[in-house]
């Protein structure tokens, strides 16, 4: 198997296509778009035009190297039941469910299957031979098949893109990183829930802690056939 050789922080991390996956993180409206969930709940989503640029860049450089393509989106039923009820504390920290308590002509409308707030972006379709995945909390591995999905796979390898940095990408690569798959996130092909520092926390605590952190030219370098990076 041919393998790659990617720059990144803190040091370079070396794979094969065939054992990374490139996961896309609800690319949904909701995080995304004006108008969508995180606009409306008061978070800035001014700049998230470039970060689906770079996923959309990102993609396509995994698709042509043959990796697997993972998309997640994050959301509940339209009644709501999957966010679980007062007894579950994502019924009191979600703010997409805050949001609808406080205006509930929002009821059904936010992260709800169906709705647009729910599509991924108009910009990033899912190709056939791709993984559409539904999540109904923040970690991606957290009643999914995302783990026996890779693991039949042999991947060991999770490339993240996505928003939000400091949520469910964060959310997924700790998990990930407990069930020993090595993560790295493309620091341009994501974006933070929250402060500019929210974004700089969430890659120091990945790059020092849990994973390795680059960005989109660099993965695309490494992934190109006659680059210097490649290791026979
Ligand atoms: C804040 C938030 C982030 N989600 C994500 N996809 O990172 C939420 O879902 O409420």
């Amino acid at each position: 198997m041919q393998k790659f050789t990617l720059d990144a922080r803190p040091e370079a991390i070396t794979f094969t296509a065939e054992q990374t996956a490139l996961i896309v993180v609800d690319m949904q409206n909701a995080y995304a778009s004006q108008g969508g969930y995180l606009d409306l709940a008061g978070f800035d989503v001014s700049a998230t035009k470039p970060v689906i640029e770079n996923i959309k860049t990102a993609v396509a450089a995994a698709r042509e190297a043959g990796m697997l393509i993972v998309w997640f989106q994050n959301g509940w039923d339209s009644d709501y039941v999957e966010a679980g009820g007062p007894g579950s504390p994502n019924f009191h920290k979600s703010n997409a469910l805050k949001t609808m308590r406080k205006h509930p002509e929002l009821q059904g409308k936010l992260l709800a299957k169906g709705s647009w707030d729910y599509q991924l972006v108009d910009e990033l379709v899912p190709q056939p031979g791709d993984i559409v995945l539904p999540k109904p909390r923040y970690s991606g591995f957290f009643n999914t098949p995302l783990d026996s999905i890779l693991r039949s796979r042999g991947i060991r390898h999770l490339v993240f893109t996505g928003i939000a940095t400091n949520v469910c990408v964060e959310s997924t690569l700790r998990d990930g990183f407990f069930l020993e798959y090595f993560g790295v996130v493309l620091a341009d092909a994501t974006h933070q829930a929250g402060p500019a520092f929210a974004q700089q926390a969430a890659l120091f605590n990945i790059e020092t802690f849990f994973g390795w952190v680059s960005d989109v030219g660099t993965f695309c370098q490494a992934l190109q056939p006659q680059s210097l990076a490649r290791i026979a």
